[in-house]
């Protein structure tokens, strides 16, 4: 049967078009190999310094996803395309020192990005500018996922802002019965855990770096999340330490990033790209959210922050348009009374399947 290190050589072999190989030029991340009982599911992310060089690579990536789906046992193949969205102006990240964990010691410093125990994938999704909803997405994405029967845990980072208590409708401080260990609320279907919900958040505000890597750290680690095939990170707005300590400590598959059309939010979220780029987290994808609104009387569909910004975007830095989100009062509502739209039917809950469908199929949730 075909394992890691088959696939390994069967993408080192996998020529560049200006010479040298997929695997030499260290392109390659999010390597799956998943063995089931149909087959083994293979799937990766390609990721290329930019637009240019990814549009150039499409030919690789249909030769590597044949040459893997060539290897014996190999049931499927699924290979994403992202581009880093230019080259990063950003100044490389602060070298990190060892976290305080709150009231204990220090934590040594690991060797590079840690899985996290039990915990198949990490999807973190974030946003440049506050208020495009992006905790609005990573609720009805973790629900949608959960309703395709994948094992979700939605973790809320937005240390500002933690909202996800009140979307996902429990607010009650999760239990530690050792002390040790935090077990995850669980509501929809996915379980979840809240910054916002260990620590008082007008208290939070002030926090520097190492006391948000520490309860950062001990949200992902201590908190017992059983075996997840998914865990979504709703990261807060911005390119600040959260973002930094979650990409460096843990081993995040790839970041999905929320935006409106309007160039403000276009703006921000090309820093947040950058970002990814200079942590070599990869993008897997843009979202538009808030892309359209169509009068429930007479149906006239309007575009209140522009029209197809995000997907623009998208073409031009080479990177998936996973979809677009209308402006709509039942997803407002369900965020505000604790029961994602994505919980119920309709076309929001439609458009969120989709983006799941999406997803799983891309061996990325
Ligand atoms: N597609 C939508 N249609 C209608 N309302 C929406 C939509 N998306 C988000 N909202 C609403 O907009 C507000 C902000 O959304 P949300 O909290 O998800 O944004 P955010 O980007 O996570 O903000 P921040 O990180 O700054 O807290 C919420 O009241 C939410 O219900």
């Amino acid at each position: 049967m075909t394992d890691r290190t088959a696939v390994e050589n069967a993408l080192a072999g996998i020529p560049l078009p200006g010479g040298g190989s997929l695997a030499g030029a260290d392109l390659v991340r999010a390597l799956r190999v998943e063995p089931g009982e149909a087959g083994t599911r293979v799937s990766f992310v390609i990721e290329a310094p930019d637009a240019r060089a990814a549009q150039a690579l499409a030919p690789v990536r249909d030769a590597a996803e044949r040459a893997v789906a060539a290897l014996p046992g190999v049931a499927g193949v699924s290979a994403v395309l992202t581009a880093h969205g230019g080259p990063s102006k950003a100044p490389p990240p602060p070298d990190l020192k060892p976290g305080l964990k709150i009231g204990r010691h220090p934590d040594p410093a690991p060797a590079g990005p840690q899985p996290v125990a039990g915990v198949d994938r990490i999807l973190a999704v974030a946003s440049g500018k506050g208020g495009v909803g992006k905790s609005t997405v990573a609720a009805n994405l973790a629900v949608a996922l959960a309703r395709k029967g994948r094992r979700v845990g939605l973790l809320d980072a937005d240390i500002y802002g933690p909202s996800q208590p009140r979307m996902m409708g429990v607010q009650k401080r999760p239990a530690s019965p050792d002390g040790k260990t935090i077990l995850p609320l669980e509501a929809h279907g996915v379980r979840f855990m809240s910054i916002g919900l260990m620590v008082d958040p007008d208290k939070a505000v002030v926090w520097r770096g190492p006391m948000l890597m520490g309860a950062l750290q001990q949200m992902l680690n201590q908190t017992e999340w059983g075996r997840l095939d998914v865990l979504i990170v709703d990261l807060p707005p911005g390119t600040g330490d959260v973002q930094l300590t979650l990409c460096q400590r843990a081993q995040v598959t790839g970041a999905l990033i929320v935006s409106t059309p309007q160039d403000v939010a276009l703006i921000d979220a090309r820093k947040a790209i950058d970002m990814f780029a200079t942590l070599k987290t990869p993008v897997l994808g843009l979202i538009e959210n808030m892309a359209h609104h169509t009068c429930e009387r007479c149906g006239h569909v309007t575009h209140p922050f522009g029209a197809g910004g995000v997907r623009h975007e998208a073409e031009r830095i080479g990177v998936p348009f996973l979809g677009e989100l209308p402006i709509d009062l039942a997803t407002r509502v369900g965020g505000d009374e604790g029961r994602p739209v994505a919980a119920d039917e309709g076309p929001v809950a439609e458009a969120f399947a989709t983006l799941a469908d999406r997803l799983v199929g891309g061996g990325m949730a």
